[in-house]
Parts: structure tokens; sequence; C-alpha cells
């Protein structure tokens, strides 16, 4: 039975595809905002509608900071996704999140900057909430589905997003810790602002693959060790997604207890005859029900 939800997933390093689908089909989406990373696979699962999106497209020829982070969440919009759980790898900046484990996290620090971070600007203005970055109820069924799929999971966590492409300096890795980060990455932010601009709901695993290089008993984290661990995270990746899958085939989908669908009702402030046909054009899927209405 269809329950009406159509989960998105965003795969990052490691994650190009997903096998043992049901009627498994590359899509090619254009967007306003260029092209997304990749075309996105369309199939089913337990008659749930699954759409992935490989991040960095298959093959790996994008770099975090090159990625379109508009176009991959306006292509996950139009191509009718409701919620959106991305799956990434990431190096641990505490000591109990070892390799191998993942981390439902829920707070970010953004310390990207060379990036377009907003769907809106000159000519309709919006100031959406990120206070809580994350979709609790998708971040509770994310948890679930990693815990059937015997993985060790922490619930929570901050994810602290760098520009790289190069990994951090132990200063900064030790200033991280200080802060009171958990994880770090290089892609999850600005996807999980624009998510919410979208008014998608929005969680995301972080699969731990390394120490990054502040632990004095781990050396200092390179691509061939992230690799060596992504393999295996990979495929838990997948029992997870498909776990999800069989626990949302059993859930009717409600609105999320959050109102994140519906968040741009209070965050668009310029007035309708002062604003831009152009981008109005441009915000067509991921605010024209919002704009509809204002
Ligand atoms: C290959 S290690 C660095 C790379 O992996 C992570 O990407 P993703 O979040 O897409 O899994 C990290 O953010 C870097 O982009
Ligand atoms: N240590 C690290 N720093 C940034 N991104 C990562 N992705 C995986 N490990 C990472």
């Amino acid at each position: 039975m269809q329950k009406d939800w159509v989960l998105g997933i965003i795969g990052g390093s490691g994650l190009y595809d997903i096998d043992g689908l049901d009627n498994p089909q590359w899509v090619d989406i254009e967007t306003p905002w260029g092209s997304p990373s990749d075309s996105i696979l369309f199939a089913e699962l337990d008659g749930i509608k699954l759409r992935f999106l490989p991040r960095h497209g298959r093959g790996h020829a994008l770099s975090p900071s090159d990625l379109n982070y508009r176009a991959n969440i306006d292509a996950m919009k139009r191509a009718g996704c409701t919620d959106l759980l991305s799956l990434s790898a990431v190096g641990s900046l505490q000591e109990a999140y070892a390799p191998g484990d993942f981390v439902v996290v829920d707070q970010f620090i953004d310390r990207t900057f060379k990036r377009e971070k907003s769907f809106f600007g000159k000519g309709c203005v919006a100031h959406v909430s990120i206070a809580d970055p994350v979709c609790e109820r998708l971040a509770e069924l994310a948890e679930k589905a990693a815990k059937t799929a015997g993985v060790k999971v922490h619930r929570g966590g901050t994810y602290l997003a760098m520009e790289g492409p190069q990994f951090s300096t132990k200063a900064e890795s030790h200033m991280y810790r200080q802060w009171g980060c958990d994880i770090i990455g290089m892609t999850n932010m600005p996807e999980a602002k624009l998510a919410r601009e979208a008014e998608l709901p929005y969680a995301t695993i972080g699969m731990v693959t390394d120490y990054d290089c502040w632990h004095e008993g781990h050396g200092n984290v390179d691509v061939a060790a992230v690799i060596a661990v992504l393999l295996k995270n990979a495929e838990k990746a997948r029992d997870t997604v498909k776990s999800l899958i069989t626990h949302l085939s059993t859930l009717e989908r409600t609105p999320s207890p959050q109102g994140i669908e519906t968040n741009l009702d209070v965050a668009i402030i310029t007035a309708p005859e002062k604003r831009d046909p152009k981008l109005l054009s441009k915000l067509d899927a991921v605010a024209g029900r919002a704009l509809s209405q204002s």
C-alpha cells in the first residue's frame, strides 16, 4: 500500500547507487538553478517511492565546493520527495564515535564560505528558522532503521561543515572539539539550509570513517583510510535505507510535527508588489506553495 511517503536519499562519498529496488530508472531533471550532480534514480520498494541522488555524481567527479546544492535540492523537490535523508562520510571529533559507527545529527556549525546558500535574495527575501535544522521525526526513523540494520548508532551530534577540499589542520580539529562538535564533513551545509527553504524535512546520518587528525592514537585522515571504511559503511547504509523503507510502508504519512512543509509562511518578507517576477518563476518548485498564498 502506498502511504504517501516519497523518500529522497542523498548518497555521499562511497554511496553512488542502491541495488535491489523495484522498477529502477535514472531520470534527468533540470532546474532553474542549473544541473544537479547526476540523474536521479526513481525506484520503489515495499510500495514506497524512492528517489536517490549521488551527491558527488556517479564516479565522484564533483568536489564539495563545486556541488550545485540549490539544483540538487530543487531537483529532489521536483522529483516529488516528501522527506530527504542524507548519508554522509564524516570524521569523528569524539573518542566515543568510532569508525564504522553512525551518528544521527541534530545540529550544525556552518564554516563553509564558497557556496550559494539560499534560493532567495534580491526581489524575494526570506529568512527561515534553522534553530532546529533537522526533522526530528525523520531522524528518529533513521536511527531505528540503522539499529535494525545492525549498526552502532549515536543519536544526536553536532556536524561541523568545513569548506575543504583539504582536510583540517590539527589546530582546527582541536578547536572544533573545543567548540563541542562531534563530527566533521564538507557537504551537509548549505544542503540542510536549502532543504528547509524548500520546505523539505531533512535528516542526515554521518557515517564515521576516521578520527580526523586530533587523535594521538590514530593517523591523520587521508582518502585511502576513508575509502577503506567507506566500503563497509556503504553496505550498512544500503541496509539502513531498506529497513527505513520497510518501516515507512507501515506508517501513514502526516505533515511534519515541526511544520517544516509550511515554514515559508512565516519567512517571506518582500511585499508582493516588490517581488521580482524572474526570481519568482525560478522559485516555482521550492516556494510555489507559499508564494501562491501570499
Ligand atoms: C572522501 S572523504 C571527504 C568527502 O567525504 C564527505 O562527503 P559526503 O558528505 O558527500 O559523504 C565529505 O564531506 C567530503 O566531501
Ligand atoms: N576528517 C574528515 N574531515 C572532513 N570531511 C570528512 N569526510 C570524512 N572524513 C572527513
